[in-house]
């Protein structure tokens, strides 16, 4: 597959589209990034990176982290975290409180705002700098060095973050906090706020392309069931309430990020990243989600 040409074909035609869709400005410091930044990269499993843009440019991975958190999580934890979080669709927004009175704190899944508030909990209960231990495990995803958050964004979500603060202290009313809710929320956001590039990103989700393992060295990250069953969540719960449509039109394990970062992958051939800032309505990258339908759409490939 010549994906270096296709990337080319991509661009040519999502540049009319940049700019369509909104910048995210609920946490303000995102609202500062140009809305017509667009970079895209594909990692093959047998080291080839190809990419197109602004694929070098480190940008807030925001919600993207919730997919790295989850299998942190899952290592330490193992199935047990499903007594806590559950793996259905929510049909609603990344940041919605409404379904957890009804299910007893209990988040739909580990995608959505109030099911990433309990992995971090995990993680703040199984690790002395959780924000750390993640930055470590992406730079060993990525083979890269020195990944880092922005201390401004962070700071600037943390002081708008009524509505995850809400959602945190709703959960501990249930007893599905053990953490004090400010060290939830500030680890919460600490990952949030990580930056990466495309480069970066699309070496990271690779492993899920490879039965749990990081191409390269091989080392076992995820079994083969633990890295299947990821890729199904990503499928059904990763786009939020635009899941469906996204299985629709694109056909790939995705997981999204309000700062217009969307990861994929393409099962045992490569892992993909895609950013454009502006979103749509349901929060993913409107440009982002495009050019990955129009990689399905020119190349043929996708889970289906
Ligand atoms: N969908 C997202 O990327 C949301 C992440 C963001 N930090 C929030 O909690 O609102």
């Amino acid at each position: 597959m010549d994906y270096g040409r296709v990337l080319e074909q991509i661009h040519a035609t999502v540049l009319p589209t940049l700019g369509q869709g909104k910048v995210a400005d609920y946490i303000p410091e995102l609202a500062n990034v140009s809305p017509t930044h667009f970079g895209m990269a594909i990692a093959t499993l047998d080291g080839q990176v190809h990419t197109i843009g602004d694929a070098r440019m480190g940008f807030s991975i925001q919600s993207i982290s919730k997919l790295f958190a989850l299998v942190m999580a899952l290592k330490v934890e193992g199935d047990d975290l499903w007594k806590r979080v559950g793996r259905e669709p929510s049909g609603t927004p990344f940041n919605s409180l409404v379904q957890l009175e009804h299910e007893a704190g209990k988040p739909r899944n580990p995608f959505i705002n109030a099911g990433a508030l309990v992995v971090t909990d995990i993680l703040c209960t199984r690790f002395a700098v959780p924000e750390n231990a993640l930055s470590d495990f992406l730079e060993k995803l990525s083979g890269t060095p020195a990944i880092h958050y922005n201390h401004r964004v962070e700071r600037s979500e943390r002081r708008h973050s009524d509505r995850n603060s809400a959602m945190a202290h709703f959960m501990k009313s249930f007893g599905n906090l053990r953490n004090p809710v400010d060290q939830v929320l500030d680890a919460y956001c600490r990952h949030c706020a990580i930056e990466m590039n495309c480069v970066q990103l699309a070496k990271a989700v690779s492993f899920l392309a490879n039965h749990g393992r990081i191409p390269g060295s091989d080392e076992e990250v995820l079994d083969v069931s633990r890295s299947k069953r990821l890729s199904a969540l990503m499928l059904t719960c990763g786009t939020y309430d635009a899941a469906g449509d996204f299985a629709f039109r694109v056909g790939l394990p995705a997981k999204s990020g309000v700062g217009g970062g969307i990861v994929a992958l393409i099962p045992g051939e490569c892992g993909i990243c895609v950013w454009s800032p502006p979103l749509a309505e349901s929060g993913n990258s409107f440009s982002g989600s495009l050019a990955l339908e129009l990689l399905t759409t020119l190349t043929g490939r996708s889970i289906f």
